[in-house]
């Protein structure tokens, strides 16, 4: 492996000093001069290891330290540590005993690729969705409170760590607020600013960050925690004048403050020697505490450092190389779609303006921010607040389509009913990731969103069966006068052509895609394709269903009266979603024949890849078959 694109020294495929960290208190155990080597050898680690399983990259090459500095000083899984979003969690991985299992990470049977309850005792609190973190450990230091725990020597410490971008969404502010005046606790909110988010973070908070860090202000700070640190005078004198620095004589005010937390930094992140007797100080303080550190995303792993958008998540590639983007023609993935109809449709209707909560490149809106810089709006991680400023956006009279992931939606939930539907306002929702997504696995399927939808009184539900009617049905809820949601799947079709023209797609419409005998197979979305396999071998009828909300009634009345069963197939739980949606249909216009539900069942599935994960949920082609012959014995 070349060399030239890392800062760390080589250690050829061998980590003499991380091999033999099994546990924490192996690493509690060394000599603190040995922690640099630890730490290189651990970045080196990560980097090797992720190149070869694909997973988040640029965020756990950022907290190598940290997380060395954070099992050096707090004793897990005694104190717990909480990491938001996760994604940044593999050197804790690796430090707790997971080195070895790194290799199957995010794949089937493997580790996952957060932080995960029934996979370690390290992992105090499962995440994945951002901004949970402050909650959650102040949830605990209540709980070890009132259970008697946090006194004496060995009193409970509980640590939550959190970036900046996720620090954005409301929900770390609502904990923040409640932790600032709860009593007798013993909480720390590390805060580890690395200045982005998936893309450059966005807002006044982030600006606010910046202010905090700028010039002179961050360079003294960085010079008296150096003088302070460096003739180390006992501990309770140390804590009481790092109290002081936060208490005014650093940064005096700082938002922080004012909500109630002792704030100390910011700090060097990537600094050992800045970390550890800072942490060890603060271990050693009462109340809310909260610690700013500095890090770089990517840090050690040049491609990274220039480019941590596009090391944020990679899949495998060869790390002496870097990614290399493939010459290959590929299929568009579902998300390609979107971002080309978004802007067709922009240049076509100026009232159009597109929302995202932080997913910019993951939700296609890349060529639409250069495009249309003034109609474009990331709002940070704030799902909430998302659907209620396309909500306002809406009664003006513009058409605001918010491009969110599915899993993420569930965060808008009231907003969605609230303050869109319940006023009838045209908000369009591109819900992209629905269904399984694969290597995040179950914080992140979109398994639950015909459910959640369907329910809402003015709430119309397309379910694209390929990418070209992805793109008619966007265009056609984009023209419905009234809230519309388009979900379609993570990654790419079986490659149907994309007509440039917009085709409306009539609201409520289903059509039939085979003409078969006995049963009718009524598939929902992306499942149109297996089920069109399985209709050939079974010989049954095959519907494209193509809404989850409104089903079409009048065609299942037809149908009913030409087959004997019924079968149901659709990407989603099937407890309430679409074959809820037609056992309903059925029982309203009294269709009584034998009814078949396929579906993702009522457990939450983990990482895997997409394909496989629908093989075994017998969500392929030859699994509806076998289904449907046990059932009917067709
Ligand atoms: C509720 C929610 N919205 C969006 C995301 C997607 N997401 C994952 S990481 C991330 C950026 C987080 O930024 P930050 O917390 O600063 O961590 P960094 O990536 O910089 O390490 C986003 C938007 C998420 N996980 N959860
Ligand atoms: C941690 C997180 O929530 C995101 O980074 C997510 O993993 C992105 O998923 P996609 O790769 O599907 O965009
Ligand atoms: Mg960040």
């Amino acid at each position: 492996m070349s060399d030239a694109n890392r800062e760390t020294a080589p250690h050829g495929t061998t980590w003499p000093l991380l091999a033999a960290v099994d546990d924490p208190s192996i690493l509690r155990a060394m000599d603190r001069a040995r922690l640099p080597q630890l730490a290189a050898e651990l970045r080196d680690f990560v980097l090797q290891s992720v190149s070869r399983t694909g997973g988040h990259l640029s965020s756990n090459l950022g907290t190598v330290e940290l997380t060395i500095a954070l099992h050096y000083v707090f004793d897990t899984p005694r104190d717990r540590l909480i990491w938001d979003v996760g994604h940044q969690s593999y050197p804790h991985k690796i430090l707790t005993g997971r080195r070895e299992r790194m290799a199957t990470l995010r794949q089937l049977g493997g580790i996952s690729g957060f932080p995960k309850r029934s996979e370690s005792e390290h992992d105090a609190f499962g995440t994945a969705h951002s901004s949970t973190s402050i909650s959650a450990a102040l949830g605990m230091a209540v709980a070890s409170r009132n259970k008697g725990e946090n006194e004496g020597p060995n009193r409970r410490r509980h640590v939550a760590v959190i970036g900046d971008g996720a620090m954005s969404a409301g929900m770390a502010f609502e904990a923040l607020n409640n932790a600032g005046v709860t009593p007798d606790i013993d909480l720390l909110v590390i805060l580890n600013d690395n200045d982005m988010s998936i893309s450059p973070p966005v807002g006044a908070l982030n600006r606010y960050l910046a202010r905090l860090l700028s010039g002179r202000f961050y360079s003294k700070a960085r010079d008296l925690g150096r003088a302070v640190l460096q003739n180390v005078p006992p501990l309770f004198e140390l804590a009481k004048r790092l109290e002081e620095h936060a208490k005014g004589m650093v940064v005096p005010g700082t938002l922080f403050e004012e909500f109630g937390f002792n704030y100390v930094g910011p700090i060097d992140g990537h600094d050992l020697d800045s970390l550890i007797p800072t942490l060890q100080n603060l271990r050693e303080l009462r109340g809310p505490q909260f610690l700013h550190v500095v890090t770089r995303k990517g840090q050690g792993y040049k491609l990274a450092e220039a480019d941590p958008v596009l090391y944020h998540g990679p899949g495998r590639f060869d790390p002496g190389q870097g990614i290399v983007k493939s010459t290959k023609p590929s299929r568009p993935t579902y998300t390609q779609v979107f971002s080309d109809w978004v802007c067709d449709m922009a240049e076509a209707d100026e009232r159009l303006v597109a929302i995202t909560p932080a997913m910019r490149e993951g939700s296609g809106l890349v060529e639409f921010e250069k495009r249309f810089p003034r109609r474009y709006f990331d709002v940070g991680i704030a799902e909430q607040h998302a659907v209620t400023f396309a909500a306002g956006i809406a009664c003006e009279g513009l058409k605001p389509v918010v491009a969110i992931y599915s899993t993420f939606l569930q965060r808008g939930y009231d907003q969605l009913i609230h303050d869109v539907a319940l006023q009838n306002l045209p908000v369009m929702f591109a819900l992209d990731r629905a269904g399984l997504v694969g290597a995040d696995g179950a914080t992140h399927a979109g398994a639950y969103d015909f459910a959640y939808l369907r329910c809402v009184p003015n709430l119309v539900v397309y379910a694209p069966s390929d990418e070209n009617e992805c793109r008619q049905m966007l265009y056609s809820a984009f023209r419905h006068d009234g809230p519309a949601a388009v979900r379609y799947p993570r990654g790419a079709g079986a490659g149907a052509a994309v007509e440039k023209a917009f085709t409306e797609i009539p609201l409520g419409k289903a059509e039939v895609r085979r003409q078969g005998r006995r049963i009718a197979i009524l598939a929902f979305g992306t499942m149109l394709a297996p089920a069109l396999a399985a209709g050939e071998a079974l010989d049954a009828t095959v519907v494209n269903m193509r809404f989850v909300k409104p089903v079409d009634a009048d065609l299942l009345g037809e149908l009913a009266a030409a087959h004997e069963a019924f079968v149901t197939v659709e990407e989603h739980v099937v407890m309430g979603g679409a074959g809820s949606a037609v056992a309903e249909a059925m029982a309203a216009r009294r269709l009584v024949l034998p009814l078949l539900q396929l579906g993702l069942p009522d457990r939450f599935i983990d990482h895997g890849e997409q394909a496989q994960l629908l093989r075994l949920e017998g969500l392929d082609g030859a699994g509806i078959e076998r289904s449907v012959r046990e059932r009917f014995g067709a």
